[in-house]
């Protein structure tokens, strides 16, 4: 660890300086279904939106002239969705329906509850007398024109960019390829004892499951491969070597302490990662590891104990995976909750405090002998972040899993 006892005072200092370190995957795949990736270049609008003066009622189209109280106006044609407007002939109106095309003659839409309807005419209501130009029209290109950009590079495709594509007729956009990531768990204690009984010196590898099942739900991710390496300083060697030629990322859990036989630290080093921390003010997960190589991809080391595996790969690995993908926000503001049953307690380290969603905003602590203890990861929702020497009710950050 560096001289200064951490390299960095939180996470975010941390994050943000790994993260300058690392390189866009790039890439331009051509993508039918890109919900869930990343947008390689802009989506420009085919033409404007709306494409044409709509009406934004169910009414009449008027003229502001005809605009007179008690008088009988005839009613010639209407104007409907999916079909052109009628030419409106003076001293008339025509019936209007909500997203229809405004005839050009028309200056605004009275709503329809604001005129008395009489057979083939109406007469206005003295509502309708202070109808202003354009009142009701959705002009022409007014959400946006021709040619401009409607979303940029950057944006990871949700369901409502997905509704703004189509509607301007992108179909097949162009996206980032997904960050690769290996996964490689350590020790020789750790397996996976589906059939038959672990004995009391050996564990499940719950840290392998904990992080492919928080990456692999993100589309811009591709796990590339899922390893255990035993604790061998020349195997784990070869096999994070290997596993860094064929990925953008990799993600370790275990060896990164002080024991004996936790060569993460060193053996990051030969692969030729620069080590931006190693050590961090957090509990739990203090051994973290962060790690860049020279072309601009990840190694981070995460704490063998499981709730520090988990905790680590939600604040660290996630954003500074999607800061990888091209995502321009990869690191978005996190959810402020309240923390019911707080305590007084407060620690020299900034506190990832497991807890449960109890309410909108609230949550409450969950019960915990530390970071080993798999019981309690399995009754949390997600963490709260307390800063360094704070306490109570917050809000804090909230990270769910
Ligand atoms: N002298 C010191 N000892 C320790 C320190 C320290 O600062 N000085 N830090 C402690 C803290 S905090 C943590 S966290 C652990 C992290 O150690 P490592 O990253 O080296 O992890 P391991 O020793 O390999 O394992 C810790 C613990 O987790 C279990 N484990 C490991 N891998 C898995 C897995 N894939 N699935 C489930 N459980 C796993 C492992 O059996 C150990 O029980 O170091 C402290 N020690
Ligand atoms: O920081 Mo360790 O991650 O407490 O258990």
């Amino acid at each position: 660890m560096s001289a200064k006892k951490f390299a960095f005072d939180s996470p975010e200092e941390a994050i943000a300086a790994i993260a300058d370190r690392l390189k866009v995957v790039g890439g331009d795949d051509e993508c039918p279904s890109c919900l869930g990736r990343v947008l390689a270049k802009p989506v420009t609008a085919d033409r404007d939106s709306p494409a044409a003066d709509v009406s934004a009622m169910d009414g009449y189209a008027i003229r502001l002239s005809d605009l007179r109280p008690g008088e009988t106006i005839p009613v010639h044609g209407e104007s409907v969705p999916g079909s052109p407007p009628p030419t409106m002939n003076a001293g008339s109106l025509v019936r209007i329906f909500t997203g229809a095309i405004v005839p050009a003659a028309a200056d605004a839409v009275v709503k329809r509850e604001d005129t008395e309807e009489l057979e083939n005419a109406i007469r206005f209501r003295d509502v309708a007398l202070s109808t202003q130009v354009g009142e009701n029209i959705r002009r022409a290109g007014e959400n946006a024109k021709s040619g401009s950009t409607v979303l940029p590079a950057g944006v990871l495709v949700n369901a409502a960019h997905r509704a703004t594509m189509v509607n301007f007729g992108c179909y097949q956009a162009s996206v980032y390829s997904p960050v690769r990531v290996t996964v490689i768990t350590t020790g020789d204690e750790v397996g996976v004892f589906a059939d038959e009984a672990p004995q009391p010196w050996q564990l499940r590898n719950s840290n392998q499951v904990a992080l492919t099942s928080l990456i692999e739900p993100n589309p811009w991710i591709a796990i590339q491969a899922v390893q255990h390496a035993r604790d061998d300083r020349e195997t784990l060697q070869q096999s994070l070597a290997a596993a860094l030629d064929q990925s953008d990322a990799i993600l370790m859990t275990g060896g990164v302490s002080m024991g004996d036989y936790d060569y993460v630290p060193e053996v990051v080093r030969e692969v030729g990662g620069d080590v931006v921390f190693h050590g961090l003010p957090i509990r739990p997960g203090k051994p973290i590891l962060g790690a860049a190589t020279g072309d601009g991809k990840l190694i981070l080391g995460l704490p063998g104990n499981p709730v520090s595996a988990a905790v680590g790969c939600r604040r660290f690995a996630l954003p500074l995976l999607a800061k990888q993908s091209g995502q321009t926000e990869w690191c978005p503001p996190a959810m402020q909750v309240r923390l019911q049953a707080a305590g007084s307690k407060t620690l020299p380290l900034h506190w990832m405090r497991i807890v449960k969603m109890v309410a909108d905003g609230v949550a409450e602590p969950v019960f915990s002998q530390g970071s080993g203890d798999l019981v309690s990861l399995g009754q949390s929702s997600g963490f709260v972040e307390v800063p360094v020497g704070e306490s109570g009710e917050g809000p804090w950050r909230y990270y769910p899993w």
